[in-house]
């Protein structure tokens, strides 16, 4: 099993890289890919860990050595937001760049599963899916926007509000990853009751917890550690999913029933092909039902904005 990041040198990607040579089962292949020239010192200092995970590292403008014979893909290339930005302010830069990537995919590796954690995900999805379709591969089983950091985040925080341990918790989010569009779910959350005025602010906190880090790095970046967490976690069911484990579901964004919009994000039970069955999101409060109807809008104008990107 072959993974590739792509991204590799930045803040999330050597997180995740570091996370995946750590976890990912014995004979797997990492490869790293970043524009910058570290990239392959990256992947010699990540080898000397003794884990039997093979690694290598590539740089320069040419992704496809990095690619050929990946099964998974995880792109976290791209430019992070500072304070006083918000996630669409990153759309000049990264449409081009996520353009760019996935058009190697598309010859490259055309059957990878691919996580794109690159911001604003909400549109940088739609382009990856519109670059695929351009050249005849997208499916849509295959192509997912990681929203998996809004999840453990929520964990984090209900366990925390209320003194249970974080792994027992389970809060499915919905939606999209920005602002609004992130709507967890917590009247879905087993063994625990929350007051409204929790579930207001709760849930306040989950959709601007990026921007708590934002501006806690005071200009230093975004969220990396805790992303390269999400990405490693993400990226791994797809590795079990694809190994042929049962029951491996995870939320993640991607084009579904289009019900609520083309992309959403929502529980997916994974397999071999990727996305095998996506589930429902079950019955929802008022509360949240009102925040999913509030949050179309949004999310509808960023996925035409990335759909005519691509068509200009
Ligand atoms: N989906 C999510 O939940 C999250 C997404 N993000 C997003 O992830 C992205 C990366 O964030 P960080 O790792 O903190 O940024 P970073 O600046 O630390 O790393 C980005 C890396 O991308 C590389 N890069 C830039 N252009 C490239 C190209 N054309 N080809 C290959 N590599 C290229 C850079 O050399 C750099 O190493 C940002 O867009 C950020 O907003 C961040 C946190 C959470
Ligand atoms: O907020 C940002 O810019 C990075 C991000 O997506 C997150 O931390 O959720």
């Amino acid at each position: 099993m072959k993974v590739a990041v792509l991204g590799a040198a930045g803040g999330i990607g050597q997180a995740l890289a570091l996370l995946l040579k750590t976890q990912l089962p014995a004979g797997s292949e990492l490869s790293l890919y970043d524009i910058a020239p570290v990239t392959p010192g990256v992947a010699v200092d990540l080898s000397h860990i003794p884990t039997a995970v093979k690694i290598q590292g590539f740089s320069g403008e040419d992704a496809t050595p990095a690619l050929q014979g990946a099964e998974v893909i995880l792109i976290s290339a791209g430019v992070a937001r500072k304070p006083g930005m918000d996630r669409a302010d990153l759309f000049n830069v990264n449409a081009g760049i996520v353009r760019n990537l996935i058009e190697q995919v598309a010859q490259t590796a055309p059957k990878a599963l691919i996580g794109v954690i690159t911001n604003p995900v909400n549109t940088t999805v739609a382009i990856a899916a519109e670059v695929l379709k351009k050249h005849g591969v997208y499916d849509k089983n295959r192509l997912f926007g990681v929203t998996t950091l809004d999840i453990i985040r929520a964990n984090t925080f209900v366990a925390e509000l209320k003194g249970k341990q974080p792994n027992e918790v389970e809060v499915p989010v919905i939606g999209g990853h920005s602002g609004v569009t992130i709507l967890p779910l917590l009247s879905q959350v087993k063994g625990v009751s929350f007051s409204d005025e929790e579930v207001a602010s709760l849930t306040k906190r989950i959709q601007n917890a990026g921007t708590e880090v934002v501006e806690a790095k005071a200009g230093g970046g975004s969220a990396t550690l805790s992303m390269g967490q999400a990405a490693a976690r993400f990226g791994l069911s797809l590795v079990r999913a694809l190994k042929g484990e049962a029951n491996v579901v995870e939320c993640a964004y991607v084009e579904g029933d289009g019900e609520y919009a083309r992309f959403f994000s929502q529980p997916l039970l994974l397999g071999k092909g990727g996305v095998v069955e996506r589930r429902p999101v079950g019955t929802l409060s008022a509360f949240e039902q009102q925040a999913l109807n509030a949050m179309l809008e949004t999310l509808k104008k960023d996925i035409a904005q990335g759909e005519e990107f691509v068509k200009q």
